[in-house]
């Protein structure tokens, strides 16, 4: 059994080719670190899964059945989204931020209070939910992008560089939520340049290379990016 699988996505803008005839498969409660240098394509993989990005060709299916083409809503309310930079509304306070992403994902008001209590009082933002993010610290904003992404219960999570702005303290909880939704079944695709911290974390890495995958694997197979030979 799958949940999200990625078969043979490329991606061209122009005459670039961001991405290269990709393919890989989640597991329901499997943690993948998604690795790679700068400029590899790992954020813009995320954006083709999510339709953020137009995919050139190539196939993407949620548990087999929602496929990305033809069911693009179902399939979209399958997945919760961390962005590498925070993209909350200006004009809505933190909880109305929440409530947004509460009735997007049709989440109950009693479970989404209950959620949004239980994240912002371990992100240490309890006395912020009526502020306007522009009041925000950056790494607050970070907090309150990451809690939006936490609400809904999806079978796939996109993790886009969770760990920059958080406090050590933050990134503990982020760390165990993660787990706690893996045992859960949600799989999970994480980018990040904190290669040690994944380590101890993840199942497994999938490695980007100038758009192409340049190989995967159980985590414990991975050592390290070689450093990029000079073009
Ligand atoms: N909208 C765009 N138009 C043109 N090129 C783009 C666009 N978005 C990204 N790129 C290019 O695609 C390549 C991959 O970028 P991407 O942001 O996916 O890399 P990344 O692996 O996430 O890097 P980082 O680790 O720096 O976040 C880069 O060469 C980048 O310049």
């Amino acid at each position: 059994m799958k949940t999200l699988e990625v078969n043979m996505v490329s991606v061209e803008i122009g005459k670039n080719r961001l991405l290269d005839a990709i393919s890989f498969e989640l597991e329901p409660g499997q943690i993948t670190a998604l690795v790679g240098h700068n400029g590899a394509g790992k954020s813009t993989l995320m954006k083709a899964i999510l339709g953020i990005v137009d995919k050139s060709s190539g196939k993407i299916t949620i548990n087999k059945t929602y496929d990305f083409d033809n069911q693009f809503l179902d399939f979209k309310q399958l997945i919760s989204y961390l962005p590498e930079e925070p993209l909350l509304l200006t004009e809505l306070t933190v909880m109305q931020n929440f409530q947004l992403y509460g009735m997007s994902y049709g989440i109950a008001e009693e479970d989404l209070s209950k959620r949004v209590d239980h994240y912002v009082r371990n992100f240490e933002l309890n006395d912020k939910l009526n502020e306007y993010p522009e009041s925000l610290s950056k790494g607050m904003r970070q907090k309150v992008q990451t809690i939006c992404a936490l609400l809904p219960d999806t079978p796939v999570m996109l993790i886009d560089e969770p760990y920059m702005g958080l406090d050590v303290y933050a990134v503990d909880f982020f760390e165990e939520v993660m787990k706690e939704k893996a045992s859960n079944g949600t799989s999970i695709l994480l980018t990040t340049h904190q290669l040690d911290r994944v380590k101890h974390f993840a199942d497994g890495y999938i490695m980007l290379q100038r758009g192409e995958m340049l190989n995967k694997g159980p985590i414990g197979d991975f050592h390290t990016i070689q450093r990029r030979s000079k073009e």
